[in-house]
């Protein structure tokens, strides 16, 4: 497309987007607003301000400002791209600048912090128009879900809104702050507690686990591959959708319960207590195996082709898979039923429940599981780390503790970090495979 055709259309000729905060998804916003020919004004922190006007200088429609008032001041749309954990005290200082009649949103991944302060701190002639990419930065926002809350504004801001963002040719999904918080919850509040506590575990071991030969192959890639992705991003994003999500708050208690429980009846070694558990908590998320059609969420070829650690002809070992199990009676206590939410997935997550789906879809599969979970030994002391750090996580989000948060997420980070450029070229094939198998499956 020439860029004269994304050129703002008539009426909006001279409608500036204002950027507070510009980490990855600010910047992110910044270059694909900007390369469609929208005016951008933008800053972050104070003492950032030189660094990012030399490195905006030769971007003609991207201006840095020294901080949000000059932003709020002179902009029609301002979206806060700033950590969830202190967006009230971002508002709080700029909000009563914002330019009479300008529309107002927030890209945070829990919207009734960001909401409450809108409402306490923005002037009462002020729009809110709230968002939210369903996706991480790196990822192509084409066909990608974008949450749009039309909280306090008229029609005719949200159409302002819907005009602005169209550039990124996501799929606009309309939910209100609480539908937004209760969904979010759903869809990754579980999946996130799994695969934080997997890396915990393999980091209190000692372990990375692709060097093992009982890691690598299969379900295991995904595993790793996405427990890599998640410790490869910054701390904040996933405190901040598990501690300031009250919805979060229980399905992370829970998980950890779930884990627990599992646990014990594998070290009891009772077989039929655990399939009995296991195979309610299945009819009730994926329906009864008859339930089964249509195609899977991850090919199992995709599976099986992108590895880490050193390819084996021989066939995966069997795993317990207690993060996998755990996750779906979790589910199953909860009543939630992931695939409710469709619609406001992330690629992470569809490669998340992919997985999960792959283990449940086959019963051969999930009954190996199951006597595994019994019989075979080696897996115990993985286990005996995986349920204390999954009981961690929730005893950690339960108190709110952000400081402790930080340090158990970037102690494994650093841990893991040598591995990540290496994981996300994988990572990224992947995500790839199954980003188009979910187009095709649109058309
Ligand atoms: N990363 C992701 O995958 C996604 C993130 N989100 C959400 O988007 C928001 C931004 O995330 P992301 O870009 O990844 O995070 P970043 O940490 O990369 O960016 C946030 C930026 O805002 C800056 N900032 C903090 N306070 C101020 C202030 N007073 N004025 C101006 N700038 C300020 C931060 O500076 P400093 O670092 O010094 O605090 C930082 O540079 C978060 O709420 C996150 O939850 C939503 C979708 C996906
Ligand atoms: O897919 C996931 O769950 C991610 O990890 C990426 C992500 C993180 C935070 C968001 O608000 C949205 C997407």
């Amino acid at each position: 497309m020439a860029l004269t055709d994304m050129n703002p259309p008539a009426g909006m000729e001279n409608f500036v987007v204002g950027l507070i905060g510009m980490g990855d998804m600010g910047k992110m916003y910044a270059e694909r607003l900007s390369a469609a020919g929208w005016r951008i004004l933008a800053c972050d922190r104070e003492d950032r301000f030189d660094s990012l006007r030399e490195q905006y200088a030769g971007k003609n429609n991207i201006e840095i400002c020294r901080n949000g008032h000059y932003v709020s001041r002179a902009s029609d749309y301002i979206i806060y791209s700033v950590e969830a954990a202190i967006i009230d005290r971002v508002i709080a200082q700029f909000g009563p600048s914002t330019k009479m009649g300008a529309i107002v949103g927030g890209q945070t991944s829990c919207k009734s912090p960001e909401i409450r302060a809108f409402e306490e701190y923005l002037p009462p002639d002020v729009h809110i128009v709230s968002c939210h990419s369903l996706h991480g930065p790196g990822v192509d926002t084409h066909n990608q879900p974008l949450v749009l809350i039309q909280h306090r504004a008229p029609d005719e801001a949200l159409r302002k809104v819907e005009t602005v963002l169209s550039c990124l040719r996501s799929k606009f999904v309309y939910l209100t702050a609480q539908e937004h918080d209760r969904i979010t919850a759903d869809t990754q509040a579980v999946t996130h507690a799994a695969f934080l506590s997997m890396g915990k575990a393999w980091h209190a071991n000692s372990q990375f686990p692709w060097e093992l030969n009982r890691y690598v192959g299969g379900i295991e890639n995904v595993k790793i591959n996405t427990m890599l992705r998640i410790y490869g991003q910054k701390w904040h994003v996933y405190a901040g959708l598990a501690i300031l999500n009250p919805e979060a708050k229980k399905q992370v208690a829970q998980y950890a319960e779930s884990v627990t429980a599992l646990y014990k009846l594998m070290l009891k070694g009772d077989l039929d207590g655990l399939r009995n558990r296991v195979y309610h908590a299945r009819d009730k998320v994926f329906g009864s195996a008859s339930d089964w059609d249509g195609r899977p969420l991850i090919e199992p070829s995709i599976l099986s082709s992108f590895s880490l650690g050193k390819p084996t002809d021989a066939p995966p070992r069997p795993n317990n898979h207690l993060s996998l199990l755990g996750m779906v009676d979790c589910w199953a206590a909860l009543d939630i039923v992931p695939y409710d939410h469709m619609l406001c997935s992330t690629p992470l997550f569809r490669l998340r429940l992919g997985v999960t789906e792959h283990l449940f879809r086959n019963t051969s599969l999930l009954d190996e599981t199951l006597r595994t979970a019994v019989e075979d030994k080696m897996y115990r002391s993985d286990d005996l780390e995986f349920t204390f750090a999954a009981r961690g996580w929730a005893e950690c989000v339960s108190l709110g503790h952000f400081e402790t948060w930080e340090k158990r997420f970037v102690s494994t980070q650093e841990f893991f970090q040598p591995r990540f450029a290496e994981a996300k070229v994988v990572g990224d094939q992947m995500m790839r495979k199954v980003l188009e198998s979910y187009k095709e499956d649109e058309k």
